[in-house]
């Protein structure tokens, strides 16, 4: 759906991307992950055409770009640093005018439409009030049902929470996930570690205009080869397990402590926990954090990234 070659743009010597090979495929969820500055927003306007590249290659939904902007733009929704629209109008005048430019805007079927797209971001009530008196939320999700409008295969989204509270970023969240169900694939761009790794499938880490690290995120989350025991016996769990390596942790949940236990497979280790009288309330492979795999993979580490809706 997007591909990039050695994707560079240079602002005098500043180089804001530098050589980034992109690859979003059918059906991802595809989270663009990288702190203030790393270049995220610089890559999205290339990839829409609103800035020239100084060198590589874009391709997006098998077209070039900018060269195919023309047929491609219609068939992608988009939302770019904050949704741009006229302060005087009202959101579904904003929508109309929005769909009557460019050449997909169907006419017949547009007052459906747009009521559907607000209804998704959850402004169906919005009455006539112009969009200068919306909150910035509003406005955000009047921009993600401009980006919906025409129903695109592809959404592509720069920070597309910003400025929300929780309910409403995971409401978009909601709405994001149930549009990839139904065959939308969406690409969006994040500085929030949480975010992405709720949400996204797919994952490219950019770290001072490179890009560092690009996987599926079952790949990249994948086990540490420990497996991690919830129990309320933990001090029984360690004198059965003398001769293996176990790590025990103190939880503050009810299940008493968590063990990390390495050299024994899942099942081999549930049994001998079992015969050996030890209650388990939970037993599971452990897996690697992105946020580790993010921390290992930049330069700057993951101080510079904002937890779930907190800015770092
Ligand atoms: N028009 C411009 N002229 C000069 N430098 C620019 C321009 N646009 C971006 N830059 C620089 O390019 C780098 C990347 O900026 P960019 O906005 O793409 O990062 P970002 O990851 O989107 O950050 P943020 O999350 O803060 O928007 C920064 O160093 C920025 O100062």
């Amino acid at each position: 759906m997007i591909r990039t070659e050695a994707l560079t743009k240079r602002f005098g010597r500043v180089t804001a991307v530098d050589a980034v090979d992109l690859e979003v495929r059918e059906g991802d969820v595809y989270g663009f992950l990288g702190a203030n500055g790393s270049g995220k927003t610089t890559t999205v306007r290339m990839l829409l055409g609103l800035v020239l590249a100084t060198s590589g290659s874009i391709d997006v939904l098998d077209e070039s770009m900018p060269g195919s902007a023309r047929s491609v733009l219609p068939r992608v929704g988009a939302m770019v640093e904050g949704p741009g629209s006229y302060p005087h109008l009202s959101g579904r005048a904003n929508l109309a005018s929005f769909d009557a430019t460019g050449a997909d805007g169907q006419r017949r079927t547009r007052g459906r439409r747009i009521e559907e797209a607000l209804e998704r971001v959850g402004l169906a009530s919005v009455d006539k009030r112009p969009v200068r008196a919306y909150s910035l939320g509003m406005r955000q999700r009047l921009g993600l049902a401009a980006a919906i409008l025409r129903r695109p295969s592809l959404l592509v989204l720069d920070e597309p929470t910003n400025g929300l509270d929780p309910q409403g970023i995971n409401e978009i969240r909601t709405l994001l996930l149930e549009l990839n169900r139904e065959g939308t694939t969406v690409f969006l761009s994040s500085h929030l570690l949480g975010e992405i790794e709720q949400m996204c499938t797919r994952v490219g880490v950019l770290d001072g205009g490179r890009l560092v690290l690009q996987d599926q995120m079952d790949a990249l989350r994948g086990p540490t080869g420990r497996t991690e025991v919830h129990t309320p016996d933990p001090e029984q769990a360690r004198r059965l397990l003398t001769t293996t390596a176990v790590e025990i942790e103190s939880t503050d949940d009810a299940s008493g402590a968590r063990l990390l236990v390495r050299g024994l497979e899942p099942a081999d280790l549930n049994a001998r926990l079992v015969e050996g009288g030890v209650r388990v309330t939970q037993l599971s492979p452990e897996r690697r954090r992105l946020e580790d795999v993010v921390l290992a993979a930049t330069t700057s580490g993951t101080d510079r990234f904002g937890r779930d809706g907190v800015d770092a």
